[in-house]
């Protein structure tokens, strides 16, 4: 299905192997709290290490401005080892001395993990220079990062066009599984978009209007549609200079026939914290000390209706600050509802991005879904038909 240059097609023994992961994990306090990033990437490594790899894990974490300690992928390297149940190695840099004296200590089976290649800016600009320093400690590039094949970053992309490059397993896998449930999707089909990172995927529901029938707008990203249509939003997140965009979408949804379902009631604190006291009102009732942390229940039930007449159901980030009780109880509702409709074989469920995954796991239904994808920004770009940098550099 895919024409990808695979793993099947090089001799990885004795190799220095630089594999791209996408270890951008929930974590809380230093604890990772959902892995199904690193489980997903397990089968690469083991395969890689068995056949007498070195494996070099390559990733990132968070979107850090330069090299901080909350940042590091250091928690991460000891949960990834207790996972695979093998030693992993950490070097305190992914290029330069510290990574070259690792990489060159390597034994064949070895894997070892640099630390977080956005510490260095060169990572996101693709920087040529940057690329080769990466370069030197690899004989061939493996992408298993399909979660961050939208990013045209130095490790995600560039180390493609140096390197003899190939797809590892989880990349496949992902392709291959999002290809077969939606490249023909049952009408309707419905998106929700949710979550926190609304500046970089407000863009691409421009697109993503085009082709779905319904689009239900949660979390985060609603107060800026709220906000576009005049609404007072209080201290919630909301992206201000982009309120000429949300407008533009409404009506891109609008001339494409797409139905737009934003919140008509809101679970609203005054602090970001768990247990933090909250009222629900109506997205017109929101105070100037309030922040919007959740939907309320006459947006669940909305929801949930629109639901019931969909047959396919793709699905981005949580309607709220999931991680928070009670402020899950929106997202955790229409999971469950999502999960109950696929169960009866009425639905069609897929659903991705690292708290996306985390939230149905918290929901107790990651199992239920039809297909859970690792990847958000990618699944959606990916969606809207967007040839991904990172994919598009591994074909044959
Ligand atoms: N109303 C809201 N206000 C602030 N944060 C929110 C709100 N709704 C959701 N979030 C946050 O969005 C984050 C997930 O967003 P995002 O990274 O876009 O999802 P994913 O990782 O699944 O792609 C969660 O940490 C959640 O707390
Ligand atoms: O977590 C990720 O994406 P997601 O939040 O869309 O699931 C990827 O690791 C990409 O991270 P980025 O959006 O900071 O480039």
């Amino acid at each position: 299905m895919t024409a990808f240059r695979t793993l099947d097609s090089v001799d990885v023994a004795n190799k220095r192997v630089l594999l791209r992961v996408d270890l951008n994990v929930p974590m809380d306090n230093g604890v990772v709290t959902d892995a199904t990033r690193i489980d997903r990437v397990l089968p690469t490594i083991r395969e890689i290490a068995d056949k007498g790899g070195k494996v070099i894990l390559l990733a990132h974490f968070g979107r850090p401005k330069g090299r901080s300690e909350k940042d590091s992928l250091a928690p991460v390297a000891k949960e990834v080892a207790r996972h695979l149940g093998r030693p992993v190695g950490f070097a305190e840099d992914c290029v330069g001395p510290a990574a070259n004296a690792a990489v060159d200590a390597m034994k064949p089976g070895d894997i070892v993990l640099l630390e977080n290649t956005r510490f260095h800016p060169e990572e996101e600009k693709n920087d040529p220079a940057f690329v080769k320093a990466l370069a030197e400690n690899g004989d061939i590039w493996v992408s298993d990062a399909f979660s961050a094949a939208h990013r045209a970053h130095a490790s995600t992309e560039g180390l493609g066009h140096v390197l003899p490059a190939y797809a590892g397993r989880t990349m496949q896998a992902e392709v291959e599984a999002l290809s077969k449930a939606l490249e023909a999707p049952r009408r309707p089909v419905l998106a929700v978009v949710g979550g926190a990172k609304v500046s970089s995927k407000l863009d691409l529901l421009g697109n993503l209007v085009k082709k779905v029938d319904v689009l239900v707008i949660g979390g985060g990203m609603a107060n800026t549609f709220l906000a576009a249509q005049g609404k007072a939003v209080g201290k919630s997140l909301c992206e201000k200079d982009l309120l000429d965009t949300a407008r533009a979408i409404l009506d891109a949804a609008k001339a494409a026939g797409c139905e737009i379902v934003l919140p008509v009631d809101a679970t609203v604190a005054s602090e970001f914290k768990a247990h933090a006291p909250s009222k629900v009102v109506s997205v017109d009732g929101v105070g100037p000390d309030d922040m919007i942390l959740d939907i309320g229940p006459a947006s669940i039930a909305a929801v949930n209706a629109r639901l019931a007449k969909a047959r396919t159901l793709v699905w981005n980030g949580p309607f709220g600050a999931f991680e928070l009780e009670p402020f899950d109880a929106g997202t955790t509702a229409v999971a469950r509802e999502a999960a109950r409709l696929t169960r009866a074989g009425e639905l069609l469920s897929v659903a991705g991005g690292g708290d996306t995954v985390s939230a149905l796991n918290h929901a107790g239904v990651g199992e239920a879904f039809s297909y859970v994808s690792t990847a958000g920004g990618a699944f959606l770009e990916w969606l809207e038909g967007k040839d991904l940098p990172g994919v598009r550099v591994l074909r044959a």
